[in-house]
Order: C-alpha cells, then structure tokens, then sequence
C-alpha cells in the first residue's frame, strides 16, 4: 500500500489552553494538489507550522498526529523536524527573505541543497534555475539584489532540487503582480510536475488556487469546514465555501 504524502488526524493546537486549530483531518495523496482557503485569521498558516514543525510556545499541538510519508511526527524533538524539513516537507512562506541567508550568494544555498540532495551541484542549479525561468546569471547574485518575485522563484528551484515529498506554499504570491503571481504559480507547478511533490497551496484567493490545485479544503474559525473539488465549490452546502466561489467568479467577471 503506497503511503499518503500527509495525513493530519484529529489535530489540535492550543495557545496555552485556547484551541486555535480544531480536529483537523485531511490527507495529501501522493503528487496531489490541494488547496488550503479561508478569511484572514482562520487558522491557514498555523496549520502550515503545525505541519513543519515550526509552532513555537505558547502554541503547541494538544491532541491528533501528523504523518509525512507514513512517519509520525507528532511529539518528535526538534532535530527530527529539522531533518524531515528540505526533502520531506519543504515550506515556501509569504516572505521569501527569511528563507534566504542574506549574506549567501544564491549558487552557495542551491549548492547546499543540492549536496543535502545527492546531486551533482552545477547541473541541478543550471536546471533548476531554467525550470523556473530565472537566468542562470541569478546565481551569483546575493538576495538582496533579487525582486521578492525572484526571490520566491529561488526558493522554488531549491524545492525543484530538494524534491521534496510535501511542498507547503504559504501565501507565495501575496502582494506580487498578477504578471509575477502568474509566473510563481507556473513554476510551482513545473516543480510539481517535475519532482512528484505533493503541494498544499495556502491562500485566501481561490483564483490563484485554481492554476495549482484541483481539491480545496476550506477552513473556518481554526476547523476545517470543506475538503471537496474545487469545481463542486459554489454548489456546497457550506456558506463560507460557498462564499469563495462566489468571490471568485464575481471577480472574474469583473476583470
Ligand atoms: N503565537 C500565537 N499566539 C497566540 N495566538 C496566535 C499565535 N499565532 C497565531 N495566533 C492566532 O491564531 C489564529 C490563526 O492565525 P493564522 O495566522 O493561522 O491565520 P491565517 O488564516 O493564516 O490568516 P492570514 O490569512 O491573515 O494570514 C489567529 O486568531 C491568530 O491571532
């Protein structure tokens, strides 16, 4: 039998004691594509942390499990989150400077991933790079001197040569133009056909979610409401994924 990518169960986080995520249960099948939905404050980024290992106190997980490729994660020490961080499950976040090293040129933080990897550095970087239709020239250039667009298209290329199992992206194109959020959707997507990964695409915008993702689970109030295709959405019995579709379509007809 061939292992979910992710499977939550009954999961639930607290802050002290005040839950914030409630009873979450959800899988990723392998190479699936889901996307994560829901209004500001519902609970998408939390259950991103959750799901890397990156809650930090007072949050903490109360009660369920987190399974990534069949291994349990739930109550594991720090340093086994760190080692299933990269080619387990990889996290592409909102802001994408925090993920780079400033002081690092880029070729140096792709060599590393490649090495962590097992592959030979100067193609996989060559290749990487192409993937996400950044030129190769990127790499000798420090963060600093790269847009946010690019910087997220990095980040990318260093999941194209992690291949990780899961790829978790957080809000990837908040705040970019529909030209550049346009161009990061299409290279998650090559990353996605190209290494297999399963992706769990956070976002408040079922626009975007749509290029990515052909399943939506939609949160509300720290639980998970909906989990259904993201073409079933407008007809679901569930008023805020309801609510989505509707956001959607009005916004398409206006644009
Ligand atoms: N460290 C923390 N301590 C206490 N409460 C927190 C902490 N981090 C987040 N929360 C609360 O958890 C809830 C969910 O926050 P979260 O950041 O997951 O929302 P979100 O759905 O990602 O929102 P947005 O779309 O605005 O990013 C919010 O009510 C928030 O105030």
């Amino acid at each position: 039998m061939v292992n979910n990518a992710l499977s939550v169960r009954n999961l639930t986080v607290c802050a002290g004691s005040e839950p914030l995520l409630r009873q979450l249960d959800f899988h990723l099948a392998p190479a699936e594509r889901v996307g994560l939905l829901g209004t500001s404050g519902c609970g998408k980024s939390l259950t991103a942390a959750a799901l890397c290992g990156l809650l930090r106190p007072p949050l903490r997980v109360t009660t369920g499990s987190i399974q990534i490729d069949g291994q349990e994660m739930t109550g594991r020490a720090p340093a086994a989150w760190r080692q299933i961080r990269g080619q387990g499950v990889f996290q592409i976040f909102q802001s994408p400077s925090t993920a780079l090293t400033p002081g690092r040129r880029i070729r140096h933080q792709l060599a590393e991933a490649a090495q962590r990897a097992g592959a030979d550095s100067p193609p996989a970087i060559a290749n990487a790079l192409d993937a996400v239709a950044l030129d190769r020239r990127v790499a000798d250039f420090f963060p600093y001197q790269l847009s946010g667009g690019m910087k997220q298209r990095v980040l990318i290329a260093m999941a194209l040569i992690l291949r990780p199992r899961i790829l978790i992206a957080d809000e990837p194109t908040t705040g970019l133009d529909v030209l550049t959020e346009g161009e990061i959707l299409q290279a998650l997507n090559t990353m996605a056909d190209e290494t297999g990964a399963a992706v769990l695409f956070i976002s408040h915008d079922l626009r975007a979610v749509k290029v990515v993702a052909q399943r939506a689970l939609v949160m509300q109030q720290g639980q998970l409401v909906e989990d259904a295709p993201i073409a079933t959405l407008g007809g679901s019995r569930v008023p805020a994924a309801r609510a989505l579709a509707q956001a959607a379509q009005a916004l398409e007809t206006i644009c």
